[in-house]
């Protein structure tokens, strides 16, 4: 049987996602209708397809309202390729957007909401000119070397995980890290037990009590992407480690499709991470699904 989806398309820093929603958990989709739905060519095209459900209607929700009783949306987040992420640092600011849109969710400047994620719960504050989300706790420990296309040798890559893996590898200056060709994952060795997002950053100047860093990034499950949020949060906190002592807790990273703010705190429960940026809406529309995609 084909199923009728309406959608919006919206985008953070020009990483983009097909989002629609399923309040009550009533569409399943296989990932080859995920994948085809994230389709460019084919498809309404997106870096990730993002489902709103409701906590209760999950089995993944269960966890998540043990968690935090309020968080009652679920980011159900997929990769282009159809696979399931923990976590998307653009994706649920885009999330927050399209709820407010679509009448789900009430949330002035300055209030925030609880969301929850596969990752656990994410607190999403709406800002003057977008969302900023804290991203909770974060590890930063693990070395992997990193080979890609027009990478003369392989890099050091440190792993840092912000709810999802990743690995950040920094890079001389920016002739290397334009010159890098990501159309193909490039290789981690040791192999991360699921796969890794992996981040290539320059450096850039720290100025005070800020630090900025270039970043382009080949997503796990979506390739290369013009922006990813997660991704800037973990170049970061990789950059902050390296600097050492005294390093910024504030950070601006360029991406390819705009500017991103990073900022690590301490809270109640420890040191977090936040990650702030625009959210925008494209466009509306409806797309039938097939039941078996050919493709
Ligand atoms: N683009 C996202 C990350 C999406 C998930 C990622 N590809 C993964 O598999 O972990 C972001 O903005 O964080």
């Amino acid at each position: 049987m084909s199923i009728d989806i309406a959608f919006t398309k919206g985008h953070g820093t020009g990483n983009d996602f097909v989002l629609f929603s399923d309040p009550d958990g009533e569409v399943t989709l296989a990932d080859a209708q995920i994948a085809a739905l994230a389709d460019r060519r084919f498809g309404v095209g997106g870096d990730g397809v993002i489902r709103a459900v409701r906590s209760e209607r999950l089995p993944e929700g269960a966890a998540v309202l043990a968690d935090d009783a309020s968080a009652e949306w679920f980011m159900d987040y997929h990769n282009a390729d159809g696979s399931a992420a923990e976590m998307c640092g653009n994706g649920i600011r885009v999330f927050g957007a399209y709820l407010l849109a679509e009448g789900l969710l009430d949330l002035a400047v300055g209030e925030t909401v609880a969301i929850g994620t596969r990752g656990g719960v994410r607190q999403l504050s709406r800002t003057g000119d977008g969302f900023e989300v804290d991203l909770g706790p974060f590890v930063v420990a693990g070395e992997a070397m990193v080979s890609a296309r027009r990478l003369d040798v392989a890099r050091p890559g440190l792993a840092v995980g912000v709810g999802n893996p990743h690995v950040v590898v920094a890079l001389a200056d920016d002739a290397e890290l334009d010159a890098l060709d990501l159309g193909e994952a490039p290789e981690v060795t040791p192999a991360p037990p699921d796969g890794a997002n992996v981040e290539f950053v320059v450096p850039g100047a720290i100025s005070g009590e800020l630090g900025r860093i270039r970043m382009r990034v080949h997503e796990r499950g979506s390739g290369e992407t013009l922006s990813c949020g997660t991704g800037a949060a973990a170049a970061a906190l990789a950059t902050r480690s390296w600097a050492g002592a005294g390093a910024p807790d504030a950070w601006r990273v360029q991406v390819p499709g705009g500017e991103l703010g990073v900022r690590v705190a301490d809270t109640a429960e420890g040191l977090h991470v936040f990650l702030s940026g625009p959210a925008e809406l494209v466009f509306d529309g409806s797309v039938t699904l097939e039941d078996r995609v050919s493709r």
